[in-house]
């Protein structure tokens, strides 16, 4: 790709959309949102934030966005989703269609939707991150986790065991790559200040 900055669109029908923006800003990309088919037209990469997933999938069907994303996808757009936005890059999300979720299908994977549970329904963790240099502070809300990667997928972090006891988080798969498609179960967008996860996504889409 040449020297100049790379247009990453965020689809912009609900949830984190501001944040994804400001963190993309700060990660020299050209950030837009998205809300209308033709507005994939000249993005080099596009992030779906975390929201709720069910709601997300309802409104890419009502405003005509689902068929073109997913086809934008299929054809090698790079993607990074974070929280809901993992639960739809997915191709496979147990319980799905009758929640009303239809996953977009560009990462070989299953995540399960909501699957930490009351104990730890939202968390915040340190995690090591492949490809970024030291910790990253992790928000977990309402988080999916990724119960079963196919052969091309990379994991980048799981949730690191701490101490001893009964931990159901630990050692859970919450970031993965596939080529240039990435996922989170947490939220770097949250996270102000540190935009490394954004700047991975960023050089991921430069790479190509
Ligand atoms: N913070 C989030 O994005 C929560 C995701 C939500 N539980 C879902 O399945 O869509």
């Amino acid at each position: 790709m040449s020297t100049a900055a790379p247009v990453i669109g965020v689809l912009a029908l609900q949830g984190g959309v501001a944040e994804h923006l400001a963190a993309l800003d700060r990660s020299g990309a050209v950030a837009k949102p998205v809300r209308r088919p033709e507005e994939l037209a000249d993005l080099h990469g596009v992030v779906l934030p975390g929201g709720e997933s069910t709601t997300m999938s309802r409104l890419l069907h009502s405003f005509e966005l689902f068929e073109p994303l997913r086809e934008r996808l299929a054809a090698g757009l790079p993607a990074y989703g974070s929280c809901a936005g993992m639960v739809l890059l997915a191709d496979d999300v147990p319980g799905a269609a009758e929640a009303g979720v239809t996953p977009l299908g560009a990462l070989d994977m299953t995540v399960r939707r909501n699957a930490f549970g009351r104990q730890v329904d939202s968390f915040e963790a340190d995690l090591d991150f492949t490809g970024v240099a030291g910790p990253v502070h992790a928000v977990f809300i309402r988080a999916p986790w990724v119960e079963r990667i196919g052969p091309g997928v990379q994991v980048l972090a799981e949730v690191t065991p701490r101490g001893s006891g009964d931990q159901p988080a630990a050692g859970r798969i919450v970031a993965v790559q596939q080529g240039r498609v990435l996922a989170t179960s947490f939220h770097p967008e949250l996270v102000r200040g540190d935009e490394r996860v954004h700047r991975h996504f960023v050089h991921t889409v430069r790479a190509g």
